[in-house]
This record gives structure tokens, C-alpha cells and sequence, in this order.
């Protein structure tokens, strides 16, 4: 392709530029772009009728209404894990080529389940790190979120149990699991409850509101259910019935039913809630930019050269400082660090606050994830004052800390 070509991106996706820059033609040429930008939950009408490459972020329903909006558009890339907001029969019925990034973000979203457990414990009153460790974890869905989310909690020291009846005996060989259990056993032998599955509602094990009333009910009395995959994941009215019924049940969501307008009356019902940032770390989003540049640029007859290494900002690494006279074996230091990594609390006390805006709790929820602080991951920070051969620094060093 020898024209400019035309780019439409979502105005919050960072990397575009740099990324479509390392575009080469088969002679080492560069190609020129014409970059558009636009929300995302609202694309810009003009620029769709232009766009011959469409970069979008989870809030963008590419279906066939958009497509008819879209007469030049020939890639459509999503810098996401998920792909239940592109209608792929829809895509091929117009021979418009895909792609999501897969795993581009699991490790920021892993990192969100283990800051938001040790900050559960911690809440919890008297609870040690050795009673933390005795709670049996049931993880739902164990692909590139969900094999790290077990990782994690793992080298935290937790047992995990895995249900995954997609995966294959090979697959299944390479996840840190100590068994694995089919939904309903894992829903009433687990503490913890981790979801981490697409959104799907067709093929063997669809999950569009896999956890309903049947579902809940199982839940062992007290137990945590986290969910970081998609909100309608859970059924809604099910949800609520069930938390009213069981007071000690704790539900920490990311994700929740009819985002960006849950119902109040089911994040009241919540001990944590964040507007689906668990995924939006800084390497995160990149990387997801990076991988669906890259595969757009192979579509159009190009190759994107060089790394994200090369172009992703250099920023000085975030410090952090291992408590003086910490116990290793409470679970406090560990909670307070990862706060510093994930910030649970704020974001939990900024959905709130946003969602009793009157009108305009939607655009206040997008507001929210537009504007989220940068976040790096763990492996980018660098953790001082933490004593040599200690039981915290072999245990904050298997979680991914440079100490
Ligand atoms: N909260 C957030 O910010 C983010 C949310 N996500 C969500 O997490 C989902 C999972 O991400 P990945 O692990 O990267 O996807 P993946 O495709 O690598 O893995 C998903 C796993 O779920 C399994 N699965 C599917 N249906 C299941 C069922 N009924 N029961 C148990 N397991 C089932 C699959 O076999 C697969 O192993 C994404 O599709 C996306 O919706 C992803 C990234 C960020
Ligand atoms: O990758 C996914 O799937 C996600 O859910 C994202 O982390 C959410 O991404 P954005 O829509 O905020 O880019």
C-alpha cells in the first residue's frame, strides 16, 4: 500500500504513533499515516467512514452496524485479552481482518488479584499470613490471566485448584495447580474464588452469567469471590439475592455486570470494586498496542521492526521501601507493599464516590479508567531495606520483586 493510510485509535490507547513509526515496507521505506483519534464508547462517525485500520479498547462494540459505518476498513485490531466486544461473524461476512493481544496485560491483572487478596487479609481482623496461606483458592479459567493469577498466589503460598474444562491434558500439565475441579465442586470446597473466563455464550462451557443463583448458593459461608474476567460473567439480580442472604460473603469485583452503569445496589453489596482497571498497567497497555500494530502491519504487506523495549517510555523505577521492623510472617507489609503497586483502596473509594454522580454515572465510570494514575508492574519497581536471606525476601523475590 503506497497512499497514506488512515488510522482511527481510541484517544486512550498510548504507543500508536510510536509503534505504527516502526512500520516498514519491504525496501526498509517507512509508510505515512494519517492518525484520527476518538473516544472510544463514541467513535467519531467521519473518521470511521475513512478508517482503513480501526484501533480499539474493550469499550468499542465492532459489529455490523459500525462496519456499515466503515466502508474502507480492512484490520480491525483490539489492544485486549477479552474479544466479546467484536462480532466476528460480522468481521468475516465483510473480510475485515482482526486481532486482540492476547496476555498483554495478565500479569497487571494478576498483580490486581494479589494486591487485592493480601489487602482482604489484611481487613480481616487477626488474620496472619500463615492463616492466609491455609485458604484453598479455586481459580475459574486458567489461561494467560489465570495460570499467573495461580503463579502468584502460589508463591504467596497459597494452594490452588483449578477448573478449566477447555484445556487440554498437555495444557493443563504446564499450570501451578495442586488438583483440578469441575465448577461445582470448586465453588463449594474454595475460600477463595478467583474468575478469570472470556465472556462467551455459545460452545461447550459458556459463561454469560455462568455464576448464578445455583452457582452462589455453593459458595462456602465467608468466602471471597474475586472476578477480574467480564461482569456479565455474573448473574446480577442472583448476586445480590445471595449476598443479602449470607452477610460474611465478601465480593471483590473489577469487572461488574452493565459497565459503565452497574446497579448501586450491587456494588453496595461489594468489600471492593474498580471501574475494569485491573488489566491497565503502563507495560500493559503498550504491550497491547505493540501486539496488534504489529499484527495490522503484517496484514498490510509491512513488518514492525525493532522492540517495545525500544520505544516504550523509560521512566525512573518506582521505589519502594520494605518496612523497618516489619514482621515477615504478618500480613501487613506484604499488603502495604502491593498498595503501593495496586492501588485498591483508592480506586474502590473513587468508584464509589463517582457513581452517586447525578446524572452521569457512566461518563464518571469511563472517566475513571481515561484517567487512571500510571501503574507499573512489579518487576519494574525497586524495593529497598528489604534484610538479605530473610524469610520476606525470598517470598517478595518469588513474587517478582528486585530486592
Ligand atoms: N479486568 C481486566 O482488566 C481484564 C479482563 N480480562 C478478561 O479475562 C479473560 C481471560 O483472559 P485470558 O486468561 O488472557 O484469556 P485466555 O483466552 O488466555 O484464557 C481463558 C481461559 O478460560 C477458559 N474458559 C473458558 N470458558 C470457561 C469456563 N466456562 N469455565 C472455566 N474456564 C473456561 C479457557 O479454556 C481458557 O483457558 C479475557 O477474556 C477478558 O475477558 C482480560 C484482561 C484484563
Ligand atoms: O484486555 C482486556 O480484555 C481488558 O478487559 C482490558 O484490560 C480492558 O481494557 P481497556 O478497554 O480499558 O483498554
Amino acid at each position: 500500500m503506497s497512499h497514506r493510510m488512515t488510522v482511527l485509535a481510541d484517544d486512550m490507547m498510548p504507543g500508536v504513533e510510536a509503534c505504527l513509526a516502526q512500520w516498514r515496507d519491504a525496501q526498509g521505506q517507512a509508510p505515512q499515516f494519517r492518525l484520527l483519534r476518538s473516544d472510544g464508547r463514541d467513535l467519531n462517525a467521519e473518521y470511521v467512514q475513512q478508517a482503513q485500520l480501526l484501533l480499539v479498547r474493550s469499550i468499542t462494540r465492532v459489529d455490523a452496524a459500525l462496519l456499515a459505518q466503515a466502508p474502507a476498513l480492512r484490520f480491525v485490531g483490539s489492544a485486549t485479552i477479552g474479544q466479546d466486544h467484536l462480532d466476528l461473524d460480522a468481521l468475516a461476512a465483510r473480510a475485515v481482518a482482526w486481532s486482540t493481544a492476547p496476555g498483554c496485560n495478565a500479569q497487571a491483572v494478576a498483580e490486581w488479584v494479589l494486591a487485592t487478596v493480601l489487602r482482604q487479609a489484611a481487613r480481616t481482623p487477626a488474620m496472619t499470613l500463615t492463616q492466609l496461606r491455609a485458604k484453598r483458592v479455586g481459580v475459574i479459567g486458567l489461561g494467560h490471566v489465570g495460570q499467573r493469577v495461580a503463579a502468584l498466589l502460589s508463591a504467596l503460598g497459597l494452594q490452588i485448584y483449578g477448573c478449566d474444562p477447555l484445556l487440554s491434558a498437555a495444557e493443563r500439565a504446564t499450570r501451578s495447580v495442586a488438583g483440578w475441579q469441575a465448577i461445582d465442586a470448586l465453588l463449594a470446597s474454595a475460600d477463595i474464588v478467583c474468575v478469570h473466563t472470556p465472556l462467551t455464550r455459545s460452545g461447550p462451557a459458556p459463561t454469560w452469567q455462568m455464576l448464578n443463583a445455583q452457582r452462589l448458593a455453593q459458595l462456602q459461608p465467608g468466602a471471597w469471590l474475586i472476578n477480574a474476567g467480564r461482569g456479565d460473567v455474573l448473574d446480577a439480580p442472583a448476586f445480590i439475592e445471595a449476598q443479602r442472604a449470607d452477610a460474611q460473603r465478601v465480593a471483590l469485583l473489577d469487572v461488574l455486570p452493565n459497565e459503565p452503569l452497574p446497579a448501586p445496589e450491587l456494588v453496595a453489596h461489594c468489600q471492593q470494586v474498580s471501574p475494569h482497571i485491573a488489566g491497565h498497567s503502563l507495560e500493559g497497555k503498550w504491550r497491547g498496542t505493540w501486539q496488534i500494530c504489529a499484527n495490522a502491519a503484517a496484514h498490510f504487506g509491512y513488518q514492525q521492526v525493532g522492540e517495545l523495549a525500544d520505544i516504550i517510555p523509560v521512566q525512573a523505577p518506582p521505589a519502594l521501601t520494605w518496612p523497618t521492623a516489619a514482621d515477615p510472617q504478618a500480613v501487613a507489609p506484604y499488603a502495604e507493599l502491593m498498595a503501593a503497586v495496586v492501588d485498591c483502596a483508592g480506586d474502590d473509594a473513587r468508584l464509589r464516590s463517582a457513581l452517586t454522580e447525578q446524572p452521569g454515572q457512566a461518563a464518571a465510570f469511563d472517566a475513571l479508567r481515561k484517567h487512571y494514575a500510571t501503574r507499573r508492574e512489579i518487576a519494574a519497581h525497586r524495593l529497598s531495606g528489604v534484610p538479605n536471606d530473610s524469610s520476606a525476601q525470598q517470598l517478595l523475590t518469588a513474587l517478582g520483586f528486585s530486592c
